[in-house]
């Protein structure tokens, strides 16, 4: 099929779009916005089930609007101020969880939509393989097929849950990180093979629910990138929600009986559950691509490499977000796929800034940017930490959190911020001050001196800096 207007590229040649882009994820969307700012022709391919990708129909969005419910119905950030068995609804049903995080999704592919079309990207529904460099075709649900050549084309299909071939998952008993928004009941036990942040994520929600979880890892900790002492935290309060940790332990078979399932650990350890999720890692959704034709390839885990402006071996095919791995988040996806079509534009570009936030939607959530103390240590960097408690601030006790803490890690050198480590209510929002100060070159004075709102979480920031700087007059008092 012949699309209405076509537009002629660098190389001369007529073709359908200036930039092509599979996958309508946060890496998508923003690589076809960008270009139609641009004044260029944009379309973006997507199965008409997937607007949003992974992020919005079974990833970020749902796992986030999942927690929000939990938090809500089961009134746990109350229970400080209303006691132990205070809960907003006794019987929480998946029905209750479900209403909002369908609601919300929704909304969200509402946005979108509405967004790509004002903006005049072109919705190509179906998924997309490669004919060659310059020419992909459409697939829809029907077998409906579509040719369509781009100048430029963005691979920006993301991931799907890793599945290990000798598993049988069932959907129900046995199920991965997209399997939780099928549940029909909220299990009563619930073993979560991988404890990454989809795992510990999930752990914590189900934990909250009242599920007894048992979380089965291979390596020695958990979330190993993350502060260790914000790691220990998060397990004492998990803990204290009755999930039970086996660290240094490999989920070797899982048997799937009537009423359940049976988890085989390669020590021999049996662990019994109503429900088995598995969150061990992720595939990059390249299988049906086609690579070949365009002269490409993925590796193993179906990752495609690239460049520093996101080109593939084929310079004008790019790929961002999941598909091409580490960091893997939304987050990052959306500035790859903007930077991306820049790039392809011919608009001047940035690089992308190395201080990227992390947040952890646990239960205490994390967020952090910048180093960690092990990092600094084995870097033989020298800090000095400030710590400000939440139980110490008038917003901490208002809202009842008496557990949250912010620290800051500071060179004693220049005062500049080489860390900002949160855990707690608003950790993954309260980072971004931090982050405003590390990315203008700031120091720890700026936030000695600034006057906070009060009461607020954020005036722990004062709080930390103070601490951090009496510290570092004590060592400059003891030493002159
Ligand atoms: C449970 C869970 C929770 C998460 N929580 C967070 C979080 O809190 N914060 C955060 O920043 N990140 C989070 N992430 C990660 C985040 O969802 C991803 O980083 C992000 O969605 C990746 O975006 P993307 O652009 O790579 O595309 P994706 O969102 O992965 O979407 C890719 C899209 O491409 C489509 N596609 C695939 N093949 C083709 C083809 N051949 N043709 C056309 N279309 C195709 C797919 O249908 C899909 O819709 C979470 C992920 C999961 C699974
Ligand atoms: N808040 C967020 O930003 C957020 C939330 C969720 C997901 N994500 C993204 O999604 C990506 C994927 O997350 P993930 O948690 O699936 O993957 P992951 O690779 O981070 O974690 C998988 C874990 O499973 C363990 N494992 C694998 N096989 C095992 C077995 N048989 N027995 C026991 N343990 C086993 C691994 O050792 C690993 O620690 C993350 O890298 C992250 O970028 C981000």
């Amino acid at each position: 099929m012949a699309l209405a207007s076509a537009v002629k590229g660098q190389t001369g040649r007529v073709r359908d779009f200036d930039v092509l882009v599979l996958g309508s994820g946060p890496g998508g969307q923003k690589a076809a916005i960008a270009t139609a700012k641009l004044g260029r022709k944009a379309a973006v391919v997507e199965r008409r089930d997937m607007v949003g990708g992974v992020c919005i129909q079974t990833g970020t969005i749902p796992s986030k609007t999942l927690r929000e419910a939990v938090l809500y119905l089961t009134g746990l950030n109350q229970r400080e101020m209303y006691g132990a068995s205070y809960q907003v609804k006794e019987d929480i049903t998946v029905s209750d969880l479900l209403a909002r995080t369908n609601h919300v999704i929704g909304r969200e592919v509402e946005v979108i939509r509405s967004q790509l079309t004002r903006n005049h990207v072109a919705m190509l529904p179906g998924m997309g393989h490669f004919v060659d460099d310059h020419t992909v075709e459409v697939v829809d649900g029907t077998g409906r097929e579509m040719t369509v050549t781009a100048e430029n084309i963005v691979i920006a299909t993301g991931t799907t849950p890793a599945r290990p071939a000798t598993v049988d998952f069932d959907g129900k008993t046995i199920i991965d990180s997209d399997g939780i928004l099928a549940l029909e009941r909220v299990p009563q036990s619930m073993i979560v093979v991988g404890a990454g942040v989809i795992g510990i994520e999930y752990a914590s929600m189900f934990a909250a629910l009242g599920t007894k979880v048992t979380v089965v890892e291979s390596r020695e900790r958990m979330l190993e990138f993350c502060d260790g002492e914000v790691v220990e935290a998060l397990k004492y309060h998990l803990r204290d929600l009755a999930v039970t940790f086996r660290f240094r332990e490999t989920v070797a078979a899982v048997e799937r009986h009537e009423r359940g399932a049976i988890a085989v650990l390669e020590s021999g350890k049996k662990i019994p559950a109503e429900v088995v999720m598995y969150s061990a890692g992720r595939q990059g959704m390249t299988g049906t691509l086609q690579l070949d034709k365009a002269g490409l390839a993925a590796d193993k885990r179906g990752r495609i490499e690239v460049d520093e402006h996101f080109r593939t071996s084929v310079p004008h095919i790019y790929a961002v977000g999941d598909v091409i791995g580490f960091p893997a988040l939304a987050a990052t996806s959306m500035e790859q796929g903007r930077l991306a079509a820049y790039h392809a534009c011919g608009e001047p570009v940035q690089a992308m800034s190395t201080l990227q936030p992390i947040g952890i939607y646990t239960i205490p959530e994390i967020s952090f940017i910048g180093r960690t103390e092990d990092q600094l240590t084995n870097e033989r960097v020298p800090f000095e930490v400030g710590v400000s408690r939440y139980r110490e601030l008038a917003r901490g006790q208002i809202i009842g959190d008496s557990y949250g803490v912010l620290k800051l890690l500071v060179s004693p050198e220049d005062r500049s911020l080489l860390g900002v480590h949160v855990f707690g209510t608003g950790a993954t929002e309260l980072i971004h001050i931090g982050q405003a100060v590390m990315g203008c070159g700031g120091t720890v004075d700026y936030l000695v001196d600034a006057v906070f709102n009060y009461p607020t979480l954020a005036e722990s920031y004062k709080v930390a800096a103070l601490d951090a700087m009496n510290k570092i007059r004590q060592i400059e008092r003891l030493s002159s």
